[in-house]
């Protein structure tokens, strides 16, 4: 793995008008790492990805992607979001290979097969199922090779069983591309399955890091499973929401 995969984010802060969102963020993460951050919503999670892709700027702080201070586009990285952003009037193929020169096809049909629609290429997105749709906006973000991926909440429309398939994939495709990921989660499920490392904002301050010591492949039956991410949740949503959620015979 190359250095440009190596992300540091340091005294960081950003505002929007008055509004502070983010305060002293400093958060690293090493090459081929994967980091989770957790957040109740309007936390400043998908400010802080977008910070990171070079698609907003700081007020103040910076952030070094390799060695370099981010001017601009973050050019090492990729980022998926929630909804895909595929182009409706591009074949599942042209939506992979979109930017790309050179061998671009076949680029994208050995993508596309890594993510298990090899025979869907030639089709318009507007037929796929949604998580079929996700699958091809992880093929455009992968196909590249970046060394970074930012995943802004990118299962979070999909069914529970999609979305266990779905995580499998990325786990799948992150050891074998060794990427470094972020990605922004509502679940802390899925952030301990997948994550070396669950962050949690509150309020525009990183209030937890957490390293999650379980052996990978991740089995959600695993005895430390439940316990780590129960108390991840707790911390989320404070403990007193926790009791009254379960007073009113709420989950966990
Ligand atoms: N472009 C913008 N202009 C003004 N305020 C913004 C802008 N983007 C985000 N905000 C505000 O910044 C705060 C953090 O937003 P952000 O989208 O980062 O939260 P989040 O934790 O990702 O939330 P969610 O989980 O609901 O997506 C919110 O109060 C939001 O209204």
């Amino acid at each position: 793995m190359t250095k440009s995969g190596q992300l540091a984010i340091r005294h960081l802060e950003k505002s929007y008008g008055d509004k502070p969102v983010l305060e002293g963020i400093n958060l690293e993460l090493n090459s081929g790492e994967f980091v989770a951050i957790v957040g109740k919503s309007g936390c400043g999670k998908s400010t802080l990805l977008k910070l990171a892709g070079g698609l907003e700027k700081p007020g103040s702080g910076e952030i070094l992607v390799g060695s370099k201070p981010l001017k601009g586009l973050n050019t090492s990285a990729r980022i998926m979001f929630q909804d895909g952003r595929l182009f409706p009037w591009k074949k599942v193929i042209d939506n992979v290979g979109i930017g790309l020169k050179g061998n671009w096809r076949e680029l994208a049909s050995e993508t596309l097969k890594q993510v298990g629609l090899a025979d869907r290429s030639e089709e318009w997105p507007s037929v796929l199922s949604g998580g079929q749709r996700q699958r091809v906006a992880l093929a455009r973000a992968l196909v590249n090779e970046p060394d970074i991926l930012l995943l802004d909440e990118p299962l979070g429309a999909l069914d529970a069983l999609t979305r266990i398939e779905m995580q499998r994939l990325i786990e799948k495709l992150w050891k074998e591309r060794r990427f470094t990921a972020l990605l922004v989660t509502h679940d802390v499920d899925e952030a301990v399955a997948l994550a070396d490392r669950v962050v949690l904002i509150d309020n525009g301050k990183i209030v937890m890091d957490k390293v999650i010591p379980i052996p990978r492949p991740r089995q959600r039956d695993h005895a430390k499973f439940a316990a780590l991410s129960g108390e991840i949740l707790r911390k989320v949503m404070g403990e007193e929401s926790i009791h009254s959620i379960k007073a009113l015979g709420g989950e966990r």
